[in-house]
């Protein structure tokens, strides 16, 4: 049994950046930059009103009421060229540019207007409500960084750049293989001694909330022939990923079988719980993640495994840090074993803004309904003393769950 942080490490080593594609920005939602984007226009491109009013010169304005003569009207998406005189002002729209010689926008709730005069009332300081040119952002400067993740603020200034293509990584094609002669699928009719196979679905709503592409493979019954002809159907793909099957039992068949046909293991258990007979290898030119069947097991090595292996492919920061955190314990823990432990564990924020978790009483790994109303993951190292209720303890965030800090 290796240590989980070898695990991780040996599976983040294993992995190779995925190429980049040319996508649309209508496509780019959640999707992971390849290149940097920079932008091709100046925003805005020149100064521009920033209200409706009049665009003066603030040497006109300077004392009140003044009065001067109208002589353009400029709405958004028009100009005046001809430079304003003293004495001159122009009405103007929010968004409009500025003309030549103005410097200032008196909003039109401080004017009175009597045909083409206008009496402004108020003092404005100079260039009030006036926008710059590259008030925003200039021609040329880079406003994503490779490795970012889009979200759909990305994609509205990723338009304001003029970047309707963005080279973005590929998503990786994911495999996943459910085994077991006890597992349907949902829906499927279900005999008394079976089991329905929420790990597929489960895994595949990962792969899909990661930014990868699931294809699922369907169930290999327990001989060595199904598993062999389903398992090749990851041909092609980036990861395979089996649930069930990895344990030590006659009917754990993936590692034999699929060692049978190219798979060739870089490591089998880890010390933790769940998720102690975790395989990793790979076939020709797919990696390999072999899951525990336990649902509590497979979700949560898809989460320490599966997640930031996921990440690496697309170039994102793979390191689970950014997902752990300190939490009061709310109950006295026991001394551990040399499995590192993931405790399905409630949060709950104290009025001083402290964070209690509370690992359940059960931590069964056929559990899914304790692990679905998780809001985190009690870490506890191998053979960590006795934690007394109120001690800090090491949490690792779940996405996805009700209380998402
Ligand atoms: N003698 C030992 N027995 C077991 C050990 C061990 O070290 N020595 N390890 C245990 C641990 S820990 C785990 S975890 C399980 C995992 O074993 P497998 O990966 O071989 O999983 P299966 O035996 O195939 O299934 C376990 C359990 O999960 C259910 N299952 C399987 N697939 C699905 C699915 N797609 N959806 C929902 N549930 C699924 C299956 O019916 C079993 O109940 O082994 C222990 N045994
Ligand atoms: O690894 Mo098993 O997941 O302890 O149930």
């Amino acid at each position: 049994m290796i240590p989980v942080e070898e695990a991780l490490s040996r599976i983040l080593a294993a992995i190779d950046v995925q190429p980049a594609e040319q996508v649309s920005l209508r496509d780019a939602l959640g999707r992971t930059l390849a290149a940097d984007v920079t932008s091709r226009r100046t925003q805005p491109p020149a100064a521009m009103s920033a209200m409706d009013g009049y665009a003066v010169r603030a040497a006109d304005v300077a004392s009140v009421p003044a009065s001067l003569k109208v002589i353009a009207d400029i709405p958004a998406g028009a100009s005046h060229d001809t430079p304003l005189q003293a004495g001159e002002a122009a009405r103007i729209f929010t968004g409009a540019p500025l003309p030549p010689g103005t410097d200032t926008i008196v909003i039109q709730e401080d004017t009175d207007r009597d045909g083409d005069t206008v009496t402004v009332k108020e003092t404005t300081r100079k260039g009030a409500y006036v926008r710059a040119a590259g008030l925003d952002f200039s021609e040329g400067e880079t406003l994503l960084k490779t490795g970012k993740v889009l979200n759909a603020r990305d994609v509205g200034l990723s338009a304001a750049m003029n970047r309707p293509w963005l080279m973005v990584r590929r998503r990786p094609r994911i495999a996943i293989l459910a085994t077991g002669d006890e597992v349907v699928m949902p829906g499927d009719q279900i005999g008394p001694n079976q089991i329905v196979s929420s790990n597929s679905l489960a895994l595949a709503a990962a792969v899909e909330v990661l930014g990868g592409e699931p294809v699922l493979l369907g169930i290999a019954t327990d001989d060595a022939e199904s598993l062999k002809t389903l398992a090749a159907g990851a041909r092609g793909a980036d990861m395979l990923v089996t649930t069930g099957g990895a344990s030590v039992g006659e009917h754990d068949l993936v590692q034999s079988v699929l060692g049978e046909h190219g798979l060739e293991v870089d490591f089998w258990k880890i010390a933790m719980r769940p998720g102690k007979p975790l395989i990793f290898g790979s076939m020709g030119d797919t990696l390999m993640l072999g899951l525990p069947g336990n649902p509590v097991s497979t979700i949560v090595c898809a989460t320490i495994f599966m997640a930031p292996a996921i990440r690496a492919m697309l170039g994102q920061n793979a390191s689970l840090e950014d997902q752990e955190f300190t939490a009061l314990c709310g109950v006295d823990l026991k001394q551990n074993d040399r499995r590192q432990d993931y405790l399905r564990a409630s949060l709950i924020q104290g009025t001083d803004g402290s964070l209690t978790a509370s690992p359940f009483e059960k931590q069964d790994s056929s559990m899914l309904r304790l692990l679905q109303q998780a809001d985190c993951l009690v870490i506890r190292e191998p053979h960590a003393e006795p934690l007394p209720k109120g001690a800090p303890v090491r949490c690792l965030r779940i996405p996805g769950s009700a209380m998402s800090l």
